[in-house]
């Protein structure tokens, strides 16, 4: 029995169509005097060295925004982002405070249940998309009975554009969808706080903005939402509410964007007319105008703009947003509203994973089917054994029926003691640190 995938069916919706599901919770991250340092081996040197990549950075993300991290390349963005996820925290002090809870930089817990979407696509190319979507909901969602289970996966792939998709491999997606996939399977426990690193690396523009405004719909539900970015286009810098500056491991902006020219403006930078902000941003961060960046941050400190945002007020609420996409009332309502009313029946705030013999199970289904339909793999493996047994058979030849060769038994114990140890051992070893990442 296939546990958490049964039949299948599609809700329809086109590629940009989002409907904002609530998350459970609102989360406000803000983070104090963030520093991160490693430790470099200089070979001509024949000495460690210290490498500082962030210099006491200062923050703030609200919910209902989707925030931009920027900034030229090695300015320290992924590395700001792995500690504010609490991904990877190696050499990282400062503060983070996740509503109201201060936590030290270099935990890796307590970030609100942050979820965090990488830049490589760590999907099972060989399952099909409601497949991943309906593993990931059995050992995400404990509590959910099969067919709500099943409403969930197609209520995320009907919101994701994917509906359509449900039965294609993952290897056969497109890098767009990949990405949705991705975002989706995040989703299905509701986070209220996602870090995306990079998600439009790889995608046409058009794909990138469709994501960016998918992402930026999913902020409008409420979410706190945070990707690095490396050159948004026009198009996509307008979906963009936060912009988040770095420039050699120091903050250069943090803001609304639409107060990003001005700012620049009072520091002498003028962005010319029809240039994109975000490309003259850049510009600004590589050093290209000469000043230092550490006297444009300053000046940039000086800007007030005339009216400072409060979300709650300029949030559009979810009936103002949904009404402005055209999509199936009916349709958007009965999503919605399932949405809420697994938030009421489940837990306060938290979704319970599976147990830890109903995730092995699962697993081990998992790697059933991704064994089975990777032909090439399996039609290796069966020609190693037929060569392996062979040579045995070539090195236990004229052993005799009553094995009195010293030499042959030996060969033989030992060579099937390495066959059965390592055969066994090696595929764990090897597939062990691709399944943690
Ligand atoms: N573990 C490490 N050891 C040594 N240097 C590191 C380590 N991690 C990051 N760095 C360096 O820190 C700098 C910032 O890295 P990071 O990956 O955060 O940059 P980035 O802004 O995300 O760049 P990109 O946009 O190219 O991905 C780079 O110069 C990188 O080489």
């Amino acid at each position: 029995m296939t546990p958490g995938v049964k039949g299948n069916q599609c809700m329809e919706l086109s590629n940009n169509n989002v409907i904002p599901l609530l998350p459970r919770a609102t989360v406000h991250l803000e983070f104090k005097d963030v520093t991160c340092s490693v430790n470099t081996f200089d070979i001509s040197k024949f000495r460690f060295d210290k490498k500082t990549i962030l210099k006491g950075v200062n923050g703030c993300f609200k919910p209902g925004e989707l925030t931009a991290i920027m900034g030229p390349s090695g300015a320290g963005k992924t590395t700001l982002l792995n500690i504010l996820a609490g991904y990877s925290t190696k050499g990282a002090k400062g503060e983070i405070t996740v509503n109201g809870v201060c936590t030290c930089a270099s935990q890796s817990t307590g970030r609100g249940g942050a979820r965090y979407i990488r830049q490589n696509d760590d999907l099972r190319v060989h399952l099909t998309v409601y497949e991943s979507m309906s593993l990931a909901a059995a050992l995400k969602l404990a509590d959910f009975k099969f067919h709500e289970r099943k409403e969930k996966v197609y209520e995320m792939l009907a919101l994701l554009g994917l509906s359509g998709t449900s039965r294609t491999l993952c290897r056969d997606l497109s890098g767009g969808q990949k990405r949705r996939l991705a975002v989706a399977l995040e989703l299905l426990s509701d986070p209220s706080l996602l870090f995306l690193d990079e998600p439009t690396t790889g995608l046409d523009s058009s794909s990138s903005t469709s994501l960016i405004a998918l992402l930026s719909g999913l902020a409008r539900g409420g979410r706190t939402l945070v990707a690095t970015i490396h050159q948004p286009s026009a198009l996509m810098f307008e979906k963009i509410d936060t912009i988040y500056c770095l420039a050699a491991g120091n903050a250069l902006y943090s803001g609304p964007r639409e107060d990003l020219v001005p700012a620049l403006n009072i520091a002498g930078l003028r962005c010319p007319p029809y240039h994109n902000p975000a490309d003259f941003l850049m510009e600004v961060a590589s050093g290209e105008y000469g000043t230092a960046i550490e006297s444009i941050a300053n000046s940039i400190q000086q800007y007030k703009p005339e009216s400072a945002r409060n979300w709650e007020e300029n949030v559009p609420v979810i009936s103002s947003f949904s009404r402005s996409l055209s999509i199936d009332t009916e349709l958007k309502d009965k999503q919605l509203s399932s949405n809420m009313k697994y938030q009421k029946k489940y837990s306060k705030n938290i979704y319970r994973p599976s147990g830890y013999l109903k995730q092995t199970w699962i697993l081990l289904y998992r790697n059933y089917l991704m064994t089975t339909r990777n032909y090439s793999l399996f039609m290796y493996r069966v020609a190693a054994h037929v060569v392996i047994a062979l040579i045995f058979g070539y090195l236990y030849l004229g052993v005799g029926s009553e094995a009195s060769s010293v030499l042959g038994n030996y060969v033989y114990l030992y060579g099937s003691m390495l066959l059965v140890v390592y055969t066994g051992k090696m595929s764990v070893t090897l597939s062990f640190p691709l399944e943690m990442a």
